[in-house]
Parts: structure tokens; sequence; C-alpha cells
């Protein structure tokens, strides 16, 4: 309804994925294809190719951005990495929350809220991630879910500081298992989300808001997911380690 008001963002995650030298021949190929995208594309890298992916996509539409980072400003914290720190270095973006941070490394609703805290005050954009795992979906538990994880970590987030929150839906069944949730299934947790920052905020927040899809989303299926009226984008795993497979998402996410 509202999707004008949008701009689209595709933005990969490349997970624990890439050398230098791997990460600057990627983003090489990459500048090229997606150098006249109608939507914003940006890409998560690990905290070793933040350097290489910020000076070589240095003129280009591509933005950089952080798989993770802490709450807190620096201190006694062994092997973690501050938003500060991300900030200082010219990244404009950071994922935060993502499932597999949940499922491997303990991260809970509120730790993701702190982050958030922590990446704002910091002047970065949230890739916020929020999705169901496969028996929460079976037990029919997963709205009440992913409002729940929604409104924890938007907790003690400002109406202004939402120019700067982008919510990414991953249902985590669907995740690098190639099995991808339907558009419709798709459409209708980017709704409930939508619905739930209009009751946290207002209806003009919600609809200013972009929700990415993530999950399996590839050349084949980005075009029906990305026409759903509630899909603004899609945060994108695997086939964001090629270029030729995320240009194609990017292409279909301008059009
Ligand atoms: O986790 C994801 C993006 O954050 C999705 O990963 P895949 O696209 O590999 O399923």
């Amino acid at each position: 309804m509202n999707k004008a008001l949008r701009k689209a963002v595709i933005a990969g995650n490349w997970k624990m994925n890439k050398n230098r030298q791997e990460a600057a021949t990627l983003i090489g190929e990459l500048k090229e294809k997606v150098a006249g995208a109608g939507c914003d594309v940006v890409i998560c890298v690990p905290y070793t190719n933040l350097e290489t992916a910020l000076s070589n996509t240095n003129g280009s539409n591509i933005k950089v951005g952080a798989e993770n980072c802490h709450w807190a400003k620096s201190g006694a914290f062994t092997g973690e990495v501050s938003a500060d720190m991300l900030a200082e270095m010219g990244v404009q973006y950071v994922i935060i929350g993502h499932s597999e941070r949940r499922q491997y490394f303990g991260e809970t609703d509120v730790t993701v809220q702190q982050r958030v805290r922590a990446a704002l005050d910091a002047g970065l954009t949230v890739i916020l991630c929020v999705g169901e795992m496969l028996e929460q979906r079976e037990q029919g538990v997963t709205s009440e879910l992913v409002a729940m994880q929604t409104k924890i970590a938007l907790g003690g987030v400002s109406e202004e500081e939402m120019a700067r929150i982008i919510i990414a839906y991953e249902p985590v069944w669907a995740i690098g298992t190639g099995r991808t949730a339907t558009a419709e299934q798709a459409n209708e947790v980017c709704k409930l989300i939508r619905d739930t920052i209009a009751s946290l905020y207002s209806q003009k927040v919600a609809d200013a808001t972009t929700i990415q899809y993530g999950g399996s989303m590839n050349a084949g299926n980005a075009a029906d997911l990305l026409a759903q009226p509630d899909v603004d984008g899609g945060l994108i795993g695997g086939a964001s380690l090629k270029a030729p497979d995320f240009a194609a998402i990017v292409e279909a996410a301008s059009k």
C-alpha cells in the first residue's frame, strides 16, 4: 500500500566467508554489476574484511556493514568489537540479533536490545533480525514470538531513531536450507512486524520502515518475494557470495 514510501534495501550477509583477496575480487565484480541499482545495496562482511570493503567500495553505491557489535563502548570483553569502533572506521550498517548469534552464541532478546542501543548511539543503521525456529512455527507461535522479539529489541528506540532501523524477518528453518518461505508466508510475518511497529510508534513510522525477508533468497525466487506489499528487500546469505547471483537480486529489487 505504502511501498513507494520505502526504499528497497538488499543486503548481503557474508557470515564467516571470504579472505581479503576473495573479498576484493567479489567487490570488484559487484561494483560494476550493481552500479545502476534502483535500491540500496549493502554488504555486511567479517571484521577482518571491513577495511578492504570500505576502501574497495569507495566512490561506488555499495555501503558497508558489520555482522555484529558489542553493547559497551569499550572494556574487558575479549574478542568483541564495539559499535564506536565500527563507526570510527566508516562502517554505516550493522546486523544485530542474527539467528546464528542467538543459536550458537547465547544472544538473547535483552542483549539484542543492548546492542541495538549501542549501534544507534554510535550513529549506525541497524539491520535487526527476528524470526522463528521450525518447532515454533509448527506450534503456531510465530506471530507472538516475532512480535515479542521486535518489541524487546526496539525497547528504548525513539521515533526519530526508527529511521535507522531496518528489520529482517528471517525464519530460521529457511536459512541456508534451500527451503524458502513462500511469498505469502514471508509477507504475512513482515506485515505482522509492520503492525507491531505501528502499535509501538505510529502507522506513519511503520509505513516508513524497511522490512526485509531473509532465508534462501536467490536469483530465482527474489522477484516473487520482493513483489509482496510488505517485503521491502532482502538479507542474503549464500547468494551474496557470488556477484552474478547477488546482482540479480539487486536487479529484481530495482524494478
Ligand atoms: O541468514 C541469512 C542472511 O542473514 C540467510 O542466509 P541464506 O541466504 O544463505 O539462507
